[in-house]
């Protein structure tokens, strides 16, 4: 791994949030127990919401369950999804709304590695447009920066991307479709997140890319062969 990684200054800097800007474990360990302890009641509850029932209607459809399927069954699904990790988009969309609440109600507080918010700073005050893609639904990213241990830091984002307005992560398309949304020359983003098969298909669209490998966090065994890598955004200087 190289001290510095050196890259022309860009136009938009785009981020993932697992795993790059914040703990895996965090998320797992904090955020995914709280959404799982409340599935049931934003499906009973919420159910006129119209994100809540397109959710219902993609769980039924992805989990093959028949269209009279109870919350039970719902719910065992959405906690399959949860164990095996499956970043399923009506599961991201019911987290998103659970935990839009514990943000606002003063349940949760999101984690930033200690360089990220530092750097998102250097970089919005440098004029690079930053933006976020994660799998996590645009409802959570934006709890997400908006609760943070700095305070609400949504100010210096200048849009969210999911898996629901982008598409899937590890699909070139997606990215050209972001590229598109922003305006932006893809050769002037910059991508930064902690997994290979994100980057590649960063890459393939033409981004410039930079794989973000945390000591101990999840992905980082699995390297992220075929981009300049770094350990910390203190390491990226842009000129
Ligand atoms: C604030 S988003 C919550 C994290 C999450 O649920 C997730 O799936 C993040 O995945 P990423 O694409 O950011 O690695
Ligand atoms: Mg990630």
């Amino acid at each position: 791994m190289s001290d510095t990684v050196s890259i022309e200054k860009p136009t938009a800097v785009v981020l993932d949030i697992e795993g790059t800007t914040s703990s895996t474990w965090f998320v797992h360990e904090t955020l995914y127990p709280y959404s799982r302890s409340r599935f049931a009641e934003v499906l009973d509850e919420r159910a006129d919401h119209p994100d809540v029932a397109r959710a219902r209607g993609q769980i039924i459809e992805q989990g093959g369950l028949g269209a009279d399927a109870t919350t039970e069954q719902l719910v065992a699904t959405l906690n399959g999804w949860l164990d095996a990790d499956e970043k399923r988009t009506p599961l991201k969309t019911l987290q998103g709304l659970i935990w839009a609440d514990g943000f606002a109600s003063g349940d949760l507080t999101s984690h930033f590695f200690d360089d990220a918010i530092p750097a998102i700073r250097r970089w919005h005050d440098a004029g690079i447009d930053l933006y976020i893609f994660s799998s996590g639904s645009v409802a959570a990213q934006r709890s997400w920066f908006g609760h943070t241990p700095e305070g609400d830091l949504l100010p210096l984002i200048s849009a969210h991307f999911d898996t629901e307005n982008a598409g899937p992560k590890r699909e070139a398309r997606s990215y050209r479709a972001i590229a598109e949304q922003i305006g932006a020359e893809p050769e002037r983003i910059v991508f930064l997140s902690d997994l290979a098969a994100e980057l590649d298909a960063a890459q393939e669209a033409g981004w410039r890319t930079v794989g973000v490998r945390r000591k101990g966090d999840q992905h980082y065994d699995a390297g992220v062969a075929g981009h300049p890598e770094i350990a910390s955004f203190a390491q990226v200087a842009f000129q």
